[in-house]
């Protein structure tokens, strides 16, 4: 089975990415080791994903907690709820919590486990492309606050990331094609043969081919665990894993949490990221224009929602990257390298919130 580990000294801990492992119970018995475990999953997972954890788990499956599904449920008020949920089950420190879902679920769970009694361990098992090429790993947990992004967070990180990639076969398409836009994001900033061979497999990664998929799993995870083992908590090479965030961060924020997905705003953002990259000379427009063409070929949102520059500056200024002494963006260097920039000025990003690739011929 596909294992990697996320090297971070006492805190590490593996990946498993593979086909079926939520069928196999020796294994999540060995895995999920706590004897008293909270699950936290999401109304359109649970019919399909839960039944197999709760036969393999038997009593050691406390409860499950089945949240609505959604963005705009990443907020205090649910956390609530996961604590009083945490109490009524008496999850104490020898307990864990365990995250089925996308990367809605695991940043509330995640959180929750931070918070809880100081610390309570917990697994991160995914069910979107999004959550097993990304979220899952790193130990990034948080809430929405209405103001801002994973405004209310922690480091801390699972004890496991379990991603079956058989559980993208009940994923909707608009779903789907969301978690593209990280697997994009991972090759733009960081392995320019994974663009490449991304660009070779459009068609079987529109048809949702399993390998294909599964290959752009394990790829991912690689790429995101090396980054996270060498900067766990953004002190600095890791905010490039927020390429084109800085702008999505403002259209989920600002168009209201839910109405465009995390991935559909992370790729309308690359674009306005590819193109302040080019225009402080790093890339060409044909590098701008790959990177673009490749989300197009993927049907991927790349023009952002028409807000008024006052919106944009308003909610960037809130970005967690920004310093007192200004904002920090990630550029792309080159196709395949991104770096952390804090001298944009601001007529370039006037500039930059302004343009839209043109239309497709
Ligand atoms: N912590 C991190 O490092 C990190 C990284 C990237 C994104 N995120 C966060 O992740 C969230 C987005 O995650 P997401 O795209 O997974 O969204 P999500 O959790 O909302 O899941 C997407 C939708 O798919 C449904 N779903 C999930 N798995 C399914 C399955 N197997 N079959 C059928 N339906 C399924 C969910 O119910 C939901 O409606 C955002 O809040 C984003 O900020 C966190
Ligand atoms: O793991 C990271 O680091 C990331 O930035 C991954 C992002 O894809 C993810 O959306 C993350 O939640 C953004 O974090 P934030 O610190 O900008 O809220
Ligand atoms: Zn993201």
């Amino acid at each position: 089975m596909p294992r990697l580990i996320v090297e971070l000294a006492d805190r590490s801990y593996p990946i498993h990415a593979d086909r079926g492992l939520l069928n196999d119970s020796d294994f999540l018995h060995q895995t999920l080791q706590q004897p008293r475990l909270l699950l936290v999953t999401d109304e359109n997972v649970a019919p399909h994903w839960l039944a197999p954890l709760q036969r393999a788990l038997g009593e050691r499956l406390v409860h499950a907690v089945v949240l609505p599904a959604g963005e705009a449920q990443k907020n205090l008020v649910t956390l609530e709820r996961l604590f009083d949920e945490l109490a009524r089950h008496r999850i104490g420190r020898d307990g864990a919590l365990l995250a089925l879902g996308g990367g809605v679920v695991g940043d509330l769970t995640g959180f929750a486990a931070a918070c809880w009694q100081r610390g309570t361990a917990f697994h991160q098992i995914p069910t979107t492309l999004l959550a097993q090429v990304d979220a899952s790993v790193g130990g990034k947990t948080a809430v929405n606050h209405p103001s801002g992004k994973n405004l209310i967070g922690a480091f801390h990180q699972p004890r496991s990331v379990i991603a079956d990639t058989a559980t993208l076969s009940t994923l909707p398409d608009r779903e789907f094609r969301a978690g593209l836009a990280e697997v994009i994001k991972h090759a733009l900033i960081a392995d320019l043969e994974l663009l490449v061979w991304l660009e070779s497999r459009v068609r079987e990664l529109n048809d949702r081919d399993p390998e294909t998929v599964a290959e752009c799993v394990i790829r991912c995870c690689r790429i995101k665990a090396a980054v996270v083992a060498e900067d766990e908590t953004e002190q600095g090479r890791r905010a490039i894993l927020n390429f084109g965030h800085t702008f999505a961060h403002v259209i989920e924020g600002a168009c209201g949490y839910g109405e465009w997905l995390h991935g559909e705003a992370v790729a309308a953002g690359m674009a306005l990221a590819l193109e302040l990259s080019r225009r402080l000379g790093n890339i060409n427009e044909e590098g701008r224009d790959r990177g673009i063409a490749l989300m197009r070929d993927l049907q991927l949102p790349v023009n952002a929602p028409a807000l008024d520059h006052q919106t944009w500056l308003d909610w960037m200024a809130r970005d967690k990257k920004a310093t007192a002494s200004g904002l920090r963006l990630i550029v792309l260097d080159r196709l395949g390298h991104a770096s952390v920039r804090g001298d944009v000025s601001e007529a370039d990003l006037l500039a930059t919130i302004a343009w839209r690739p043109a239309a497709e011929d």
